[in-house]
């Protein structure tokens, strides 16, 4: 990188030019009024508490705003690579997955706990459906919007429960090829992390998908209505009748292979008829430009190649599985970690020849 050069001492120790004192008096007012301005109307009022913001860390890419009929939402502020780390984010707390307690009670426990922000933050996130005929002045009203927040926000924080993530939650839903951001849950480190698994333009949408929609628009639809309260108009949603046809069969397709793949750990079909199944479900994917789940699914692949002893297929997948865990999960994620051991040492797996040995075959194609 060039260095700068050094400006001249001399030059620094010229004295600069003096304002007049009411004309300075006038610029640290009209300073002051600005910043105040800013603090309560700024776009940052709400979005202040990232708790991914760092300050040794780049400004993040993107910018929440106001988007016609979909309240808030997430627009990247410049061009995103795939793969690129967007969000890093703790949750504000976690419903635990058993509770003894009705969740409401639950949440009017919780909610003093808060610290002040932390509330502020909660309370500015949106909700779809409280209970009819509840009034303001009901001494639950606090804690029953904190449940209806939480049922409309909450994201699975592995097996503990459901966190929410006032930041993350700002993102809207797309379905298929229309979302362009994963999110997934980092046990050891007790954060959510969102990637994007596409490239995505400035001044696009940034995208995830609230469910796994690999099922028709119809499905996807009933199920956005029920439980977030809108009609999805999404770029797939939006498809014309015929070529959203085209699209539910291809998710639709995906969905049944994938369940067709559960018959091989029952060993109900063998080790090269399931990676034919995993490269066919890769095929249609890449035909719907679905590019979730690939790592997850490359390392089924790895899975089945150690057990039938083919380390050459074993090291392919690992490697394909390794570069799209990488893309959804971050380079730095345990499944990329575990991808590299593969690789390393196929024959020291704990699955490596449970199974008749068997060339299983590699990846037809890794886009
Ligand atoms: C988790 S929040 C997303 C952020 C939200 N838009 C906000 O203002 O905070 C979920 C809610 O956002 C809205 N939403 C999400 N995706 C949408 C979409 N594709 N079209 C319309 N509304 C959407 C729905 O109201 C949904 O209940």
């Amino acid at each position: 990188m060039a260095q700068r050069k050094q400006q001249p001492t001399k030059a620094r120790s010229q004295p600069q030019p003096r304002k007049s004192s009411s004309r300075l008096l006038w610029t640290l007012l009209v300073a002051v009024l600005s910043v105040l301005l800013a603090f309560f109307f700024g776009p940052w009022t709400k979005e202040s508490l990232d708790s991914t913001a760092n300050p040794n860390e780049p400004p993040r890419p993107y910018h929440v705003v106001d988007i016609p009929g979909k309240g808030k939402g997430v627009i990247a502020t410049r061009d995103i690579a795939r793969g690129e780390l967007l969000y890093r984010e703790s949750p504000l707390f976690i419903v635990p997955s058993r509770i003894s307690v009705p969740p409401a009670e639950l949440m009017g426990k919780l909610l003093p706990t808060l610290s002040k922000s932390e509330r502020v933050a909660l309370f500015n996130l949106s909700y779809v459906r409280l209970p009819p005929n509840l009034s303001k002045d009901d001494p639950n009203y606090d804690a029953q919007v904190a449940l209806a927040i939480t049922q409309t926000n909450g994201i699975a924080a592995g097996t503990r429960g459901v966190g929410v993530f006032p930041n993350v939650s700002r993102m809207n839903h797309g379905c298929s090829s229309a979302f362009n951001a994963v999110y997934s849950w980092r046990e050891k480190e007790q954060k959510l992390v969102v990637y994007a698994i596409r490239p995505i333009k400035q001044g696009q949408e940034i995208l995830t998908a609230y469910f796994d929609t690999r099922r028709p628009r119809r499905e996807r639809r009933e199920h956005l209505q029920e439980h977030y309260d809108f009609h999805c108009t999404c770029a797939v949603c939006s498809l014309p009748d015929d070529i959203s046809g085209i699209s539910d069969e291809r998710l639709s397709r995906m969905q049944n292979m994938h369940n067709e793949l559960s018959a091989w750990a029952q060993g109900q079909i063998e080790g090269d008829e399931a990676i034919e199944l995993i490269n066919e479900i890769w095929w249609v994917g890449s035909l719907e430009r679905y590019w979730s789940q690939r790592g997850r699914l490359a390392a089924d692949a790895v899975m089945v190649a150690l057990a039938h002893s083919d380390a050459w297929a074993a090291r392919e997948w690992a490697d394909t599985a390794m570069t799209w865990y990488g893309y959804e999960l971050g380079t730095d994620s345990e499944h990329v970690q575990e991808m590299k051991d593969v690789i390393e040492s196929p024959q020291t797996q704990r699955s490596w020849g449970t199974r008749r040995r068997q060339s299983v075959g590699g990846p037809l194609k890794k886009t």
